[in-house]
């Protein structure tokens, strides 16, 4: 293995100058990278270092810095466990540096534990702590962390193991596992815990546990810990006082030990034999061995020494580049404070942004309602004085239908529905008079009937056309000979109705003679011709009685002032007849007064008023 890795470490070498051979796939210079890690980890051989140098320019040479950290950070390994302390940190610092410009985490965080494994070294101890808890903390973000978590775990136990804490040292290196973790991680953390037990005096676990690790085969690949396995199973049979088992056991270890660099464990071993010897009481041959364990000592002792001094001289320039890559981190802390500053601004000027986003928003939204109500009130508005202009329009209509409805379309008079619309109210006020709830005044009405005599005559001898003209003349006679006050109603045909209020009989005389006489009077003009008319008049006061106001109805009274019309036409025409109250006895509303007229004139019950001296009660037949 290790003579191909010399192969490939040559060719490696020799490659910059092919050109575009030097440019190995990714997937090749990966296995290359795997290949060279089992090496080292089984044996940190020299040899090797030509090889991981050529892998690391090529990866350089490529861009790839995660196998270029990862180089780095194996060289640095293999360059420390041969004292190359310095040198070592000088690389380990390179792989840092790398580190921190890349987002690869779990690339970090195998960085800081493989410094942390040269502050070990070089007993740093405090160093090799915050190095181990960087590493911890970063990997808690990754999901597939359980290899770099049993390896920090692996070295805070022997971080613990060097500084004597044995107890802690067993409990971390007893860290539950995931079957994912290599098989050698989960060898070298049994080894860990197997000499903690055994420095606490406790052989029985620790032997268990070598047992355990014998009977998974996990120490036959790596022959460095297979060493370490065989101390540790002499070293726990001469603590349980197996000595002849000792001595079996570490004689074999010296076996595998022959021809290789591992001093340290061949100098345990041979210090194994010696003490199991002098147990069994064989002297001499405990002499034999204490003799090649010194020895051994001897050059285990002048290595360390040259090793002290490289130490020394590395933790000095440890403390320098410590100091070194504090500044940088209080730099980069620095430099963290003003991105977030910075990104604080932008996330400012954001919220600003928004805030007048919505403002201006809000102000659309608020200008565009106002609008809105204005134009609905505008439109409201316009509604309004449209309804209000058609119901004045619809009042007018009204009025002017009602006028229609109520007016006489021929004489422009008002007509029998407009009497029947007033006549309550006229006779309502009457009644207030009466029951004293209006000032003292007139409450009389007189109601007057006139009928143009012979009008049929007019109507056949000048035609329906002359008629109505002279319908017309005699409405405006009846005008000219009333008050405002009057109603005048056309009645039906050529037959009126005048309602006049606050006039009693006596004056009414005057009146229905100044109507008789101008009709007498008056030229009706039809067909170029002049003709003459007559009326007749008949009327009756309301109240009939005023001792007794509500003894008869405006109807009643009425019907008496037909009575009077028939009176005169029953005479000679061209007469008015009032009918009054007589002195016998009162008439009800019950008593059937057209049809008994001539019997209460003949016995007093009614009395009469006329510009004609002889009236006729009886009917004129026809
Ligand atoms: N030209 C015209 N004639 C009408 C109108 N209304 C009714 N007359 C007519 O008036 C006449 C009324 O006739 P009579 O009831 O006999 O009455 P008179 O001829 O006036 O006779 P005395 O009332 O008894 O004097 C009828 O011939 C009707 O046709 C109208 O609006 N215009």
């Amino acid at each position: 293995m290790q003579f191909l890795l010399m192969v490939f470490g040559v060719v490696f070498a020799l490659l910059p100058s092919f050109g575009t051979l030097a440019y190995e796939s990714k997937a090749h210079m990966q296995q290359m990278y795997d290949a060279l890690l089992l090496s080292v980890e089984e044996d940190y051989d020299l040899s090797l270092l030509p090889s991981i140098r050529a892998l690391k320019e090529q990866a350089r040479g490529q861009g790839d810095k995660e196998l270029q950290i990862k180089t780095l950070l194996l060289e640095g390994s293999v360059v420390q466990h041969f004292g190359e302390f310095e040198a070592g940190l000088d690389l380990h610092q390179q792989a840092l540096q790398l580190a921190g410009s890349e987002a690869n985490t779990m690339l970090k965080a195998t960085t800081y534990l493989a410094i942390a494994h040269l502050d070990i070294d070089l007993e740093s101890f405090d160093l090799a702590q915050r190095y181990l808890d960087k590493a911890l903390q970063l990997i808690e973000t990754i999901d597939d962390n359980a290899q770099i978590h049993a390896e920090i775990m692996l070295w805070q136990a022997r971080l613990y193991m060097d500084k004597g804490a044995y107890r802690l040292a067993l409990k971390t290196a007893a860290t539950p596992l995931a079957s994912s973790v290599r098989q050698e991680t989960i060898a070298q953390l049994s080894l860990t815990r197997s000499w903690a037990y055994l420095q606490l005096g406790k052989y029985p676990q620790a032997r268990a546990i070598i047992q355990k690790l014998d009977e998974q085969n996990y120490l036959m690949k790596n022959q460095r810990m297979r060493i370490m396995a065989a101390v540790q199973r002499a070293r726990i049979a001469l603590q349980a006082g197996e000595y002849q088992d000792a001595i079996t056991l570490a004689q074999q270890g010296l076996e595998i030990t022959l021809g290789t660099r591992f001093l340290l464990f061949q100098s345990q071993l041979q210090w194994i034999l010696a003490a199991a010897y002098a147990q069994q009481g064989n002297y001499q041959q405990a002499h034999r061995y204490l003799k090649r364990y010194t020895v051994t000592e001897k050059s285990l002792n002048l290595q360390k020494r040259n090793s002290k001094l490289l130490k020394l001289e590395a933790q000095y320039s440890l403390a320098q580049q410590q100091q070194a890559l504090d500044a940088l981190e209080r730099d980069n802390a620095q430099q963290a404070k003003l991105i977030i500053a910075h990104q604080q601004q932008i996330e400012n000027a954001r919220l600003n942004q928004q805030r007048w986003l919505l403002i201006a928003l809000l102000t659309f939204t608020l200008i565009t309602v106002i609008y809105w109500r204005w134009q609905n009130r505008q439109y409201t508005k316009r509604l309004e004085s449209q309804v209000t202009a058609r119901t004045e329009e619809l009042a007018e209509r009204n009025k002017r239908l009602q006028t229609l409805s109520f007016t006489d379309s021929l004489t422009g008079l008002n007509n029998r529905h407009h009497f029947f619309s007033v006549i309550d109210s006229k006779i309502e006020a009457c009644r207030q008079v009466w029951h004293g709830a209006q000032p003292k005044g007139s409450a009389d009405l007189i109601f007057v009937i006139v009928d143009i005599d012979h009008f049929k005559g007019i109507n056949d001898t000048f035609g329906h056309a002359a008629g109505d003209i002279v319908l017309q003349d005699f409405s405006e006679i009846l005008k000219q000979c009333t008050r405002e006050s009057d109603t005048i109603v056309r009645w039906g045909g050529e037959e009126f109705l005048l309602v006049m209020p606050d006039l009693d009989y006596v004056a009414a005389q005057e009146v229905m003679e100044r109507i008789r006489r101008q009709v007498e009077i008056y030229p009706f003009i039809v067909n170029d011709q002049v003709i003459n008319c007559t009326c007749s008049i008949g009327f009756a006061p309301f109240p009939f009685y005023p001792s007794e106001p509500e003894k008869l109805g405006w109807e009643h009274v009425l019907e008496l002032a037909d009575g009077g019309l028939y009176l005169a036409k029953a005479s000679r025409r061209n007469a008015w007849v009032g009918v009054l109250a007589g002195e016998g006895e009162a008439l009800s509303g019950s008593s059937p007064l057209a049809h008994n007229l001539q019997t209460y004139l003949q016995t007093g019950r009614l009395s009469t008023l006329s510009n004609l001296a002889d009236l006729i009660y009886s009917r004129k037949a026809g």
